[in-house]
């Protein structure tokens, strides 16, 4: 992987001088589509682990969004990672390329697609990288929910995908559930976890299916507590303190669902119920009226709970 590297590090280059070697980090170059949440957060743990990173995003509000991500997200890492990184927080910023263009993340030895959760964008994403980078690159999905097998048959290389479940926020979490397709070879499953491990993350292989196993059992527990809360059962505040207060739970599920971003929890829901078929993912009415309203958690400063300004 030494070689693929080197070549990878060379056609990767900075935007100023596309053939020039990366700067910084000393390991493999890695792709990340989506400077959203998790693709900022992905990015960052890379970065900071030493590897090179091309950030791709074709909105160029996102990148502007995504760039003060990444300040809150390195501050964030400073404070409450441990250990934290010793690095100066501009010299791991220096370690991510921003653009625009998928052609930059040609010589990748992984890419972690971070675009929305939809079967239809996922699509054209993961078209678009098999066209773009070379044939041993890996592709590897964060996504919520759908099936590695659904994403990888967008591809010519399905030996070659799987999902990267990050958790949220990706630089703070210590560990991932890894998906495995019924395609995925074991070269990539091993050369992922590697990668994983050299983030001081721990990898968790399930197989495939809607949702593996984190989303396939949170996400009808989120539907259900914002159910609770629509019916008139209990508040909001009150739902979530019967899982911390009297189970004992680090954070309840409307909390957990405001910290996710509810349009995300809403998308995965209508994944959930696609690919399923099972209604009892249908998404609870109160849950779309506060994403049509633009409260999408924490993100926008106000979901099921109030955050202040953003
Ligand atoms: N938010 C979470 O807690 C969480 C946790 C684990 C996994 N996920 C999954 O990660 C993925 C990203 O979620 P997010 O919360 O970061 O979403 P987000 O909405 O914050 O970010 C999505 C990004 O994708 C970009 N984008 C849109 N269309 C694109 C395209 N065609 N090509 C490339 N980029 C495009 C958008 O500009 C945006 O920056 C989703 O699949 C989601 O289900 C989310």
């Amino acid at each position: 992987m030494n070689g693929a590297r080197e070549e990878a590090g060379r056609a990767a280059g900075r935007s100023a001088d596309p053939g020039a070697p990366p700067c910084g980090g000393s390991r493999g170059v890695i792709g990340v589509v989506g400077a959203g949440t998790m693709g900022v957060g992905v990015a960052q743990s890379f970065a900071t682990a030493g590897h090179h990173v091309v950030l791709l995003d074709p909105s160029v509000e996102a990148a502007a969004a995504g760039r003060r991500l990444l300040r809150n997200g390195l501050r964030a890492a400073r404070l409450l990672r441990k250990p934290a990184s010793p690095e100066p927080m501009d010299d791991i910023a220096a370690r991510i390329d921003w653009t625009h263009e998928v052609n930059r993340l040609a010589q990748a030895e992984c890419v972690v697609e971070c675009g929305p959760e939809s079967i239809a964008v996922k699509k054209e994403i993961l078209t678009g990288l098999d066209g773009a980078c070379a044939a041993r690159t890996v592709l590897a999905s964060c996504t919520s929910a759908i099936p590695v097998s659904t994403l990888a048959g967008f591809t010519g290389r399905p030996d070659r995908v799987l999902a990267t479940h990050f958790m949220n926020p990706a630089p703070l979490k210590d560990a991932v559930e890894v998906v495995r397709g019924p395609q995925t070879s074991a070269e990539t499953l091993e050369t992922v976890q590697e990668l994983l491990r050299g983030l001081g993350k721990r990898p968790h292989v399930v197989n495939d299916g809607p949702g593996f196993v984190s989303n396939r059992v949170l996400m009808p527990m989120v539907n259900d507590a914002a159910e609770r809360v629509q019916s008139g059962t209990a508040d909001a505040e009150t739902v979530d303190l019967i899982f911390t207060d009297c189970f004992g739970h680090a954070m309840g599920p409307l909390r957990t669902a405001d910290l996710i971003g509810l349009d995300t929890v809403l998308d995965t829901l209508v994944v959930l119920r696609e690919t399923t078929g099972d209604s009892r993912y249908e998404p609870c009415e109160l849950l779309r009226e506060l994403v049509e309203a633009g409260h999408h958690g924490r993100k926008s400063g106000r979901g099921f709970h109030s955050y202040g300004a953003r």
